[in-house]
């Protein structure tokens, strides 16, 4: 049976905005308050999606949270109609405001963590949304994202949906930011690569900023997610990078069947952690680890030019193509390391350079952007059709865009009530565009 990787890119949704919610994260801070374009974020991410297509990917699309999250404001105890709820919010607790229409859910890797079937004991897909319990305005996500996910995989014969860890620092989960896998191919059981920033029982941690995925949230979705303890490895990032602005670990590292490439400072211990890769990682094709030394490209630049959040993908026609922001052509190191990385003798061949700007200044590269599903044809067949993207779907969202979406968001903006009536309108048509049903509360009530 064929089995496929298919990227699900989250679609960035009417209210993209510069808030800097997200400390830890060098571009959300250093871009805070600039004005966004909602319109050429999305128009970016779609085309995106459109060229994976037509490197002749199959790839899937996830619709937005809707925001501004209201029911978070009225549990704030804002009241009255949704209007009032905003301008009140807007006056008193602007900071809660922005949490609630930051559109922050288009970073669909850490929407969820997501184990094939190939790797579960019972033979099914299983997905567990992330709680993204280290920041509001994404702690927020998790019950929509589970609704719209299970609208997307709504099949219980083949996919198996959790809830979402506990909310509480200790099980913090980024869903499959800090999840790689690695295999011969991807129909063949994988190695699950766990990769955390703290574990409650040592003292390993970061000084000053956050550790968003804890060992403890790790190991609690490889548990329900039935994988094999022999193929799955809990690996400890190296704290004094989570420190440098790598906030997941798909900001330093990146994997694809049986290529990996790193960073030379990624992991704590990294010699041990290659070594137990080489030994756990049991597929007859041999693995590449590649890993990049400091004096070819820093942890600053790494950061800078977001060259680890590309997304590696295998091309039908064989090899594997590396989709990089252009960000990446800005740091002179960082695109020749590229070009060289696809002359050496390895499964790489060809480099592509996505502009996605905006999504960029978020911190969000084009890796945040996709959560990879590993399906056989079966299980694609069971997917809601109506959320992949064919030539049909691409004209469709590119028109559905282009006739709701503003092209200019500033702070000031999100005080404006018909920002609230615009974003709604454009979702209600985008659930019978992706036949999700009524999938936001606004629907529901
Ligand atoms: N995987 C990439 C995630 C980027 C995301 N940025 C943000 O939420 C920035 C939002 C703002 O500052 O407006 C984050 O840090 O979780």
């Amino acid at each position: 049976m064929n089995y496929y990787e298919v990227n699900f890119d989250g679609l960035v949704g009417p209210t993209h905005n510069y808030a800097g919610l997200s400390y830890g994260n060098v571009a959300s801070k250093s871009n805070a308050n600039k004005v966004s374009n909602p319109k050429q974020a999305a128009l970016q991410g779609l085309e995106k999606m459109w060229h994976l297509v037509q490197l002749g990917l199959h790839q899937g699309v996830i619709a937005p949270n809707a925001r501004p999250d209201l029911r978070t404001l009225r549990v704030c105890g804002f009241n009255g109609t949704d209007a009032e709820v905003i301008s009140q919010a807007a006056k008193s607790q602007p900071q809660l405001l922005k949490a609630c229409y930051s559109a922050s859910s288009m970073w669909t890797a850490n929407a969820a963590t997501v184990s094939p079937s190939c790797d579960s004991a019972d033979g099914k897909l299983h997905l567990t949304p992330a709680n993204l319990n280290n920041k509001l305005h994404r702690a927020i996500e998790a019950p929509q994202t589970s609704q719209i996910l299970k609208s997307i995989f709504n099949n219980n014969d083949y996919f198996s949906h959790h809830d979402a860890l506990p909310q509480h620092p200790m099980f913090g989960d980024e869903g499959a930011a800090n999840y790689t896998r690695l295999a011969d191919s991807y129909g063949h059981q994988g190695l699950a690569l766990f990769v955390y920033g703290e574990d409650a029982q040592t003292q390993v941690k970061p000084q000053l900023f956050p550790a968003r995925q804890t060992r403890q949230a790790s190991e609690a979705v490889a548990r329900s997610h039935q994988l094999d303890p022999h193929s799955t490895l809990f690996i400890q990032q190296n704290p004094e990078v989570i420190d440098q602005g790598v906030f997941h670990n798909d900001v330093i590292a990146i994997g694809n069947e049986n290529v990996f490439l790193f960073h030379e400072q990624a992991f704590y211990q990294q010699q041990k952690v290659i070594e137990q890769i080489n030994s756990a990682y049991r597929g007859d094709r041999p693995l590449h680890l590649i890993e990049v030394k400091n004096a070819d490209i820093s942890v600053e630049e790494a950061v800078k030019s977001y060259i680890f959040n590309s997304q590696l993908v295998s091309l039908p026609s064989g090899g594997m193509a590396i989709i990089a922001p252009g960000e990446c052509q800005t740091v002179g190191k960082v695109e020749q390391y590229l070009s060289a990385l696809c002359q050496a003798s390895n499964p790489i061949s060809e480099v592509i350079y996505m502009d996605l700007k905006q999504s960029m200044q978020n911190g969000g590269g084009p890796a945040c952007l996709r959560l990879r599903v590993t399906l056989s044809e079966q299980e694609l067949n069971a997917v809601n059709q109506a959320c992949l993207l064919d030539e049909h779907t691409y004209q469709r969202l590119r028109d559905w865009i282009n006739k709701h979406y503003r092209d200019r968001l500033s702070e000031a903006d999100l005080a404006d009530p018909n920002l609230l009536t615009e974003s709604q309108q454009a979702l209600d048509e985008l659930t019978q565009l992706m036949n999700l049903g009524a999938i936001y509360p606004f629907q529901q009530e």
